[in-house]
């Protein structure tokens, strides 16, 4: 399997380049050149599967001969382990509503089911060909965390993380500041995720500052993140339709950098029986006025009580002008030139069309979010987070399976809001209040950052 960028500026590489380039070497994103396709039997055989052998047949083709077959397994057994429910990401029924749960890992968010097998793959790849890996990426508060945990103390491996000040949880805050491992360095930026996001693809965007400093990405522009993302449909698909072809699902998916549903998007062209895939947004809707509109226009970023998703420039996104426009790399180009130069991007009639037959979308208010999370809790005693109650709140009355994608738990001040008391602490999250912790406050500017980076690795190296 070879990669190419939607922009059309590098010779294809393999998978495992492809995973340690992160941000493609011409700015933009890595996609594989050509999709695998799921036919009807295979999909009647991985039907029954166990979600790591799931994940084993879902990714083993996108990663070629660059990783033999078992020692992939090893890597997506070893993964997984580290999750507590012992199918990983189990469906529950919560009224007539189906909840997949994401959040059983060892971060308590949908993160981790990409991030503890980056994590793995990395320390894998830099065991096996030499170099080290600086990693360097954004978060409004789950990547971060997973991430973190991801690559704690590997060998050959250092992490960067910035995080917008003041903007994410208290207990996300706490479960990457706590983590004292000499190759983690937690930064709070005096900004916005979408300023953390910028500088981090400011420093990608610099060749000589990358290749100097061997940076590697964590963040969905990593293409492993999108794949290990896929599995998660699949498996979904399977529970619910007992291997039946015919049998088609919708989905519901909190959204922000777009990077999750885009995985659901593309185990939809392979071929997974998919219907509807709805895009969820909070009152950042730049997602939702697209579909409505077809055009992308960059707005004021609001604070919301699903913070994660507080997010104008979705990562993602070019991933999906990519494949909207038949793999046309001048197209997107093209598009992404009007975006920085004027803020708004807009897709011909047609295009729209097919964005409209590709996706719903609703964004739900705070409001609305709160109401969802008191009457989920009333009819049935189950505790929304925040980001999964804007899903459900916008799958209505459809049939939608809904992604959950952090545990009610990492955002107690909006639960005790909507219901006057606090969502459990699972033992992964106990005890952290009360942890010592490292930050570096810095400006949300690029040439601070490599600064401080340039710094530490001096400092440690
Ligand atoms: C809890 C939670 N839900 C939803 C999202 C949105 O996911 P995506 O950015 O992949 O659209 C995020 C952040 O990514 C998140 O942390
Ligand atoms: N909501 C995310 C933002 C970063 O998204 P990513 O999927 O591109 O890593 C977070 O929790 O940090």
């Amino acid at each position: 399997m070879q990669y190419s960028s939607t922009r059309g500026g590098i010779a294809p590489v393999g998978f495992a380049e492809a995973v340690l380039m992160g941000l493609a070497s011409d700015g933009g994103l890595l996609v594989p050149t050509q999709l695998p396709r799921v036919d009807a039997a295979t999909l009647r055989d991985w039907s029954g599967l166990r979600f790591e052998d799931l994940a084993l047949e879902v990714m083993a083709p996108f990663v070629g001969g660059d990783i033999p077959r078992d020692e992939l397994r090893t890597l997506i057994d070893d993964s997984y382990a580290t999750f507590t429910h012992p199918e990983v990401t189990p469906i529950v029924g919560v009224g007539d509503r189906r909840i997949l749960e994401l959040f059983h890992g060892p971060t308590a968010a949908f993160k981790d089911v990409a991030l503890q097998f980056l994590g793995n793959l990395f320390e894998y790849l830099l065991a096996r060909d030499g170099g080290e890996l600086n990693i360097c990426g954004a978060t409004s508060g789950d990547t971060g965390s997973a991430a973190i945990y991801g690559v704690r103390g590997k060998a050959r491996i250092s992490i960067f993380m910035l995080h917008p000040k003041g903007r994410i949880s208290p207990i996300q805050e706490r479960q990457m500041t706590s983590v004292l491992d000499a190759n983690v360095h937690n930064i709070a930026v005096r900004g916005s995720f979408d300023d953390a996001q910028r500088i981090v693809k400011e420093l990608f965007n610099d060749l000589p500052f990358k290749s100097e400093f061997s940076l590697g990405a964590v963040n969905s522009i990593n293409w492993a993140r999108i794949l290990a993302q896929m599995v998660y449909y699949v498996f979904a698909w399977a529970r619910c339709s007992g291997g039946d072809p015919e049998h088609r699902v919708s989905f519901a998916v909190p959204t922000g950098n777009f990077g999750d549903v885009f995985a659901g998007y593309l185990a939809k062209r392979m071929g997974v029986p998919i219907d509807r895939l709805i895009i969820a947004t909070n009152r950042n809707d730049i997602l939702t006025r697209f579909v409505d509109t077809g055009v992308y226009a960059v707005g004021e970023v609001f604070q919301t009580l699903s913070p994660a998703m507080d997010i104008q420039i979705a990562s993602n996104f070019e991933r999906y002008l990519y494949f909207l426009h038949d793999e046309d790399a001048g197209r997107v180009r093209a598009l992404l030139e009007t975006l920085q130069t004027t803020g708004r991007l807009e897709v011909e009639t047609a295009h729209h069309e097919r964005a409209r037959a590709d996706f719903d979308a609703v964004a739900v208010s705070d409001a609305e979010t709160l109401e969802q999370i008191r009457q989920t809790y009333a009819a049935s005693g189950y505790i929304l987070c925040p980001h999964t109650a804007v899903g459900v709140k916008a799958a209505g009355s459809g049939d939608a399976i809904c992604l959950a994608t952090a545990h009610p738990a990492k955002f107690n001040e909006a639960i005790r809001l909507a219901i006057g008391c606090d969502a459990p602490l699972p033992p992964v999250l106990q005890g952290l209040m009360d942890l010592p912790t490292r930050c570096l406050e810095l400006d949300a500017g690029a040439d601070t950052l490599k600064a401080h980076i340039r710094e530490t690795l001096r400092d440690t190296r």
